[in-house]
């Protein structure tokens, strides 16, 4: 917190692929903007995001996206291969992984004790889709890649005009 003299804002990290943005993304960062005063999110270059296909959209698309978010005070590209890079930069106060991030928050402590910052860990929540709404970028990947293999290319006009045949 800031005493008004010469102490900074409060530093909080949040990272992610962040692929096609959708409400859940916004959460996570609304949550982790309110756990101090300045929101910082490293968003993972796809030659870093291991453990899933490939991002749709190109690693600047998807930093400037995020960037836009009210939320959001900077969004920067993580570092290729050496992840302490971005962190060391951003010197947080506070780390806020996702929900359902894989990553083990005991494991993140000591990775940044090593890396030499003296950080927080928190664990954001998660927001359910109600309805037909989804809020996982591989859930609107296999949404579209379904929709377009039942519909072929054909535009929804053609389709309702199949449909009165
Ligand atoms: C502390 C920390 C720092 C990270 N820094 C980077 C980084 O600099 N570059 C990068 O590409 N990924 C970085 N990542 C990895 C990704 O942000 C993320 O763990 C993963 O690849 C994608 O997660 P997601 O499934 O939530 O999208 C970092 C992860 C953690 C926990
Ligand atoms: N529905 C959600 N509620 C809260 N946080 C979410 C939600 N979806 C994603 N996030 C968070 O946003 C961050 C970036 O997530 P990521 O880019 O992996 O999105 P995703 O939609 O979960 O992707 P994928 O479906 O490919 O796993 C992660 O910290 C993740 O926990």
């Amino acid at each position: 917190m800031t005493d008004g003299s010469t102490e900074r804002p409060t530093r909080v990290v949040a990272q992610g692929t962040f692929d096609l943005l959708h409400p859940g993304h916004v959460h996570y960062l609304e949550e982790a903007a309110a756990a101090g005063e300045e929101l910082h999110v490293v968003v993972a270059r796809a030659e870093s995001v291991a453990h899933k296909p490939d991002p749709v959209l190109p690693d600047e698309q998807r930093r400037d996206a995020v960037a836009a978010l009210e939320a959001v005070d900077r969004a920067r590209l993580g570092h290729p291969t050496d992840f302490s890079v971005p962190i060391r930069e951003i010197d947080p106060d506070v780390l806020v992984l996702g929900h359902d991030q894989h990553h083990d928050e005991e494991a993140v402590r000591e990775l940044l004790a090593a890396w030499g910052i003296d950080c927080r860990v928190e664990r954001a929540g998660g927001l359910e889709p109600t309805g037909d709404d989804l809020y996982g970028s591989s859930d609107i990947v296999e949404r579209a890649i379904a929709d377009r293999e039942r519909t072929g290319s054909r535009s929804p006009v053609e389709l309702e005009a199949d449909a009165d045949d």
